[in-house]
């Protein structure tokens, strides 16, 4: 899988725009601001194939790469972006709510957490949905960078603890380092390989 092959295909705003389920794909969730974008840009080598902004919610239709020819990255809109109005955050949970439950080729969910923080209620709220709907998902705790290893393990330790997950089924990532890049990148491409 070469992830460095990638091409932004569309945005998507409603779930009949949705490109044909020809590939697996994977999904990249979480809050607003916490560094989906930067991530991907991370993960295929680009500075600024996905526009990152230090405004939360810049991301606001899913938006699809494809990767290789053989596989698509969607990245999500964040959640958790309170001045966004009502109205338009409710159609927001329903354009992704709706495609996590019924995107076929939906493969993997990557869950984005800030591992400076503790687990956030959406984030769990998330994660309880990915277990309820027996979605596959992989939780990866971001800026990393932003703390000392000691920080690092010690946060990641209690992350793992509020997720009842052990240290192997997650990775420690930084987009500005490019830590956790090569591990991400297998776990992803297994997920694809095994589909
Ligand atoms: N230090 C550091 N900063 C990061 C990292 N990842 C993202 N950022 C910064 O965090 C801010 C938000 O990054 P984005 O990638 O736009 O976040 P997003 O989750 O896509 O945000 P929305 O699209 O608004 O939901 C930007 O200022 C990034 O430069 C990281 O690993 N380390
Ligand atoms: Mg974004």
């Amino acid at each position: 899988m070469d992830f460095s092959r990638v091409e932004f295909i569309k945005g998507v705003y409603s779930l009949k725009e949705l490109p044909e389920p020809i590939w697996p794909e994977i999904a990249f969730a979480g809050r607003s601001n916490v560094g989906k974008s930067s991530l991907i840009n991370r993960l295929v080598r680009r500075r600024n194939l996905v526009k990152t902004s230090s405004r939360p919610g810049k991301t606001q239709a899913l938006n699809y790469f494809s990767v290789d020819e053989r596989m698509y990255l969607v990245d999500l809109p964040g959640y958790g972006f309170a001045r966004v109005p009502k109205q338009m955050r409710s159609s927001w949970e329903h354009l992704i709510t709706g495609y996590l439950e019924r995107r076929e080729t939906l493969v993997c969910v990557v869950v984005i957490i800030d591992l400076r923080h503790e687990l956030k209620s959406q984030d769990r709220e998330l994660v309880d949905w990915l277990r309820h709907h027996q979605k596959p998902f992989l939780p990866v705790y971001t800026k990393a960078d932003k703390l000392s290893k000691n920080k690092q393990m010690k946060n990641a330790a209690a992350l793992d603890a509020a997720l009842t997950i052990t240290p192997d089924k997650r990775v420690l990532f930084s987009a500005r380092t490019g830590q956790g890049r090569e591990d991400l990148e297998s776990r992803l491409a297994n997920y694809v390989e095994n589909w």
